[in-house]
């Protein structure tokens, strides 16, 4: 029988499909893992925004990730939408009770559409509790802005931004490009001693909601593949820009979602 790789995210619903949970499992199904959820808070929104979120209880969230866990067994995680601090730490807990490997942390703030999907001021439990527990975390430029203090305007921000990170407790680092100005978009991986520059052409399309979640994503799904870091980016970058590209009709009236099914090829 073939050995089947596993996958588990821990993050959001998106109703629109294009982000979250929904993201997340047509990924693993591209790079042809099992994937099973976790589900941290219910969204009701489209492309174009966001109109009401109910939180899952903590507890809840908890057994989710154990029940599957104990059971099924998890080779890779990725973590998006937690919502707030309550859940931060139910998650941390589960995190440590199961000893979970290979856990990918996108710390989800703002939406695309700008509505808020982690409570104000609750960043600082997520940097404090659950960032030194990962094993790489992939903030876009807002997003570092605030975890690492500082403002990033320049490609030595970027660096200077990821040693604050690293002194914050997070081992590997992805700073993601996405919302740096011009036509050259440039992602860079720290892996606790170098630095990897991967670049590419920004593709002019308004279909990118989800750019992160799928990217967290796929780049879960290679590490449980047994991928090292380098390469499960690699492939988690190329697998987002075809995405990107291939995405065959615009889907509602905002940023559209991707197009997942894409064939991977290691
Ligand atoms: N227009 C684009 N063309 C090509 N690649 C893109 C484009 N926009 C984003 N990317 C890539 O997608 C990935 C996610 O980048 P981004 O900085 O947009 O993250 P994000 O803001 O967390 O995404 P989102 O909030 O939409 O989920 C990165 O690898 C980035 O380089
Ligand atoms: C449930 C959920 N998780 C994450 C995002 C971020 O994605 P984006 O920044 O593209 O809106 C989202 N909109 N919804």
């Amino acid at each position: 029988m073939k050995n089947l790789c596993k996958a588990l995210t821990i993050a959001g619903s998106d109703s629109g499909g294009g982000a979250g949970i929904q993201a997340d499992l047509k990924t693993f199904q591209a790079f042809d893992v099992y994937g099973m959820s976790a589900i941290t808070a219910v969204t009701a929104q489209n492309t174009v925004g966001v109109r009401s979120v109910m939180d899952i209880s903590p507890k809840l969230i908890y057994d989710q990730i154990e029940m599957v866990s104990k059971d099924i067994g998890v080779d890779a995680c990725k973590i998006g939408m937690l919502s707030n601090a309550e859940i931060i730490n139910a998650v941390c807990k589960a995190l440590k009770a199961t000893s979970l490997k290979r856990v990918v942390l996108d710390p989800v703030m703002v939406a695309k559409s700008g509505d808020f999907l982690l409570k104000k001021g609750d960043e600082k439990h997520l940097v404090k509790n659950l960032l030194p527990l990962c094993y790489l975390i992939t903030p876009n430029i807002p997003e570092a802005e605030l975890i690492a203090g500082i403002s990033i305007q320049t490609n030595e921000d970027m660096m200077q931004a990821i040693f604050k990170m690293r002194d914050m407790g997070a081992k590997n680092i992805l700073l993601k490009g996405g919302h740096m100005p011009g036509n050259n978009l440039t992602d860079i991986l720290f892996d606790g001693e170098n630095f990897h520059r991967f670049s590419s052409q920004r593709v002019d399309s308004k279909n990118t909601h989800g750019t992160g979640c799928t990217l967290s994503a796929a780049i879960a799904a290679s590490l449980a593949k047994g991928e090292n870091l380098y390469h499960a980016v690699k492939l988690g970058r190329n697998f987002v820009l075809s995405a990107i590209k291939e995405a065959p009709v615009n889907i509602g009236k905002g940023h559209g979602p991707m197009y997942h099914n894409i064939k991977v090829s290691y």
